[in-house]
């Protein structure tokens, strides 16, 4: 791929609305994308190989659970400096910020929400320094959007319980070293629980053949009368309430994590759109791509605003699961139609992994799935403003 020159697009000096300490956080991800990621990331997405390395590495700077208090590992930091971690980290790949946001909010968030003092003490700090890495296994071969119709199942067995079932299209599955898993108990009660490489009967193979997030590892968890011990059951959460909480963090760094992705290309069309001559003139110069332009930065500028103002939310404990699947929705429509623009500005040289358009738009159809479909997002809206359910 050609040398990182992106230069962020700031249309309206947001900025301004930074303090130093997110701009210092901000510029420390940026930096490590363009020094670590950008330089080995489409191979690793042409390989369909997950950058182990980058776990570690990871770790060191950061981004794995920067909500959670120190005395976990975690980094104490708003929920500002956390969307721009996810922004950044998506400028570089949808995959490694898939990576970050699965570590943090999905597996460290219910740890520390939802989990006893020792299970915080045992789990976080590793967690957080990317010593182990983590999964969470919510949706089922048959049960995607419907997770709460899932089948995976506990029975109790006196200081244990017996875990079976299957998760599907887990994220970090192959390389996790702890997964947080969603069953239901014998009064089919959602429980959710922590489980560690090694136990007997639990395995993670590899899901194969994927366009999309090639450089980020997908896998199943299938558990085989797994023995899980009670104490390693969340305490203090039960049903739906306990993984849709997680969900929503996630979410909500993915409203972020788009928009990064969205700078990017529009970033990498501006600078090509200068230097690339037809008819005698830069392309640049040509109305129609200046339409593409003109829209892209527009887009960008307001989901910027919108994830901002949801990230102030958020900070002050006022944000509603609604109003962050609107930022998610929001940003994956932004970074789904800037991407394919893009590719198109860059003719046939779009196609080729020498510039990262192409591996953004392909990633985006991911991003545009999981966490929640466009779809779902788009009835939660509609649930939301009309207070009539849509879904079934
Ligand atoms: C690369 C990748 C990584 C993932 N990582 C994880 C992970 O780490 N952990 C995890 O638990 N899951 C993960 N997922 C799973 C993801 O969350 C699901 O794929 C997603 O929720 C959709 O479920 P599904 O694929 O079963 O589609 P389905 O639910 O079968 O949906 C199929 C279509 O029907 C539509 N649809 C469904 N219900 C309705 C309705 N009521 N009204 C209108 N339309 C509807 C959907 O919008 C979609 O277009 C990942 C998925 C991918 C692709």
């Amino acid at each position: 791929m050609a040398r990182d020159q992106f230069q962020s697009p700031d249309y309206l000096n947001l900025d301004e609305l930074l303090s130093e300490e997110h701009l210092m956080v901000r510029d420390a991800v940026r930096n490590y994308v363009k020094q670590e990621i950008s330089p080995i990331i489409e191979d690793y997405a042409q390989r369909a190989e997950f950058p182990q390395q980058i776990v570690k590495q990871m770790g060191e700077l950061g981004v794995f659970g920067p909500t959670v208090p120190a005395e976990y590992g975690g980094g104490g930091l708003d929920y500002i400096s956390y969307g721009l971690m996810m922004q950044e980290l998506e400028r570089g790949d949808s995959g490694v910020r898939s990576t970050a946001s699965v570590q943090g909010s999905l597996v460290m968030f219910p740890i520390y929400e939802f989990g006893s003092e020792e299970q915080r003490r045992k789990y976080l700090p590793k967690l957080a320094s990317g010593e182990w890495l983590g999964c969470f296994g919510l949706t089922e071969p048959n049960h995607g959007s419907n997770p709460a119709g899932m089948l995976t199942n506990i029975k109790d067995a006196g200081d244990h319980v017996i875990l079976n079932g299957a998760k599907m299209w887990i994220s970090n599955a192959p390389f996790a070293q702890v997964a947080v898993v969603w069953a239901k108990d014998e009064e089919g009660v959602v429980r959710g629980m922590i489980l560690e490489r090694g136990m007997e009967g639990f395995t993670t193979p590899t899901t194969h053949n994927k366009w999309s997030l090639r450089a980020s590892a997908t896998g199943e968890l299938v558990f085989d009368n797994v023995k899980v011990p009670k104490e390693n059951i969340l305490p203090n959460v039960k049903g739906m309430r306990g993984p849709l909480s997680c969900l929503t963090k996630a979410r909500f760094g993915i409203a972020w994590g788009t928009v990064g992705a969205a700078m990017d290309c529009y970033d990498t069309a501006l600078r090509y759109s200068k230097e690339r001559i037809q008819f005698g003139r830069p392309i640049g110069g040509f109305q129609l791509q200046q339409k593409k332009l003109a829209e892209m930065i527009s887009e960008i500028t307001k989901a910027q605003l919108l994830n901002w103002r949801v990230a102030v939310l958020m900070n002050e404990g006022k944000v509603t699961p609604a109003q962050v699947s609107m930022a998610k929705r929001n940003g994956c429509e932004v970074a789904h139609k800037v991407a394919r623009d893009a590719r198109q500005m860059l003719g046939g040289m779009g196609i080729t992994g020498e510039y990262p358009v192409m591996r953004h738009m392909m990633n985006i159809e991911s991003v545009i799935t999981y966490e929640g479909t466009h779809d779902i997002h788009l009835l939660i809206t509609g649930m939301d403003v009309t207070g009539f359910n849509a879904f079934n």
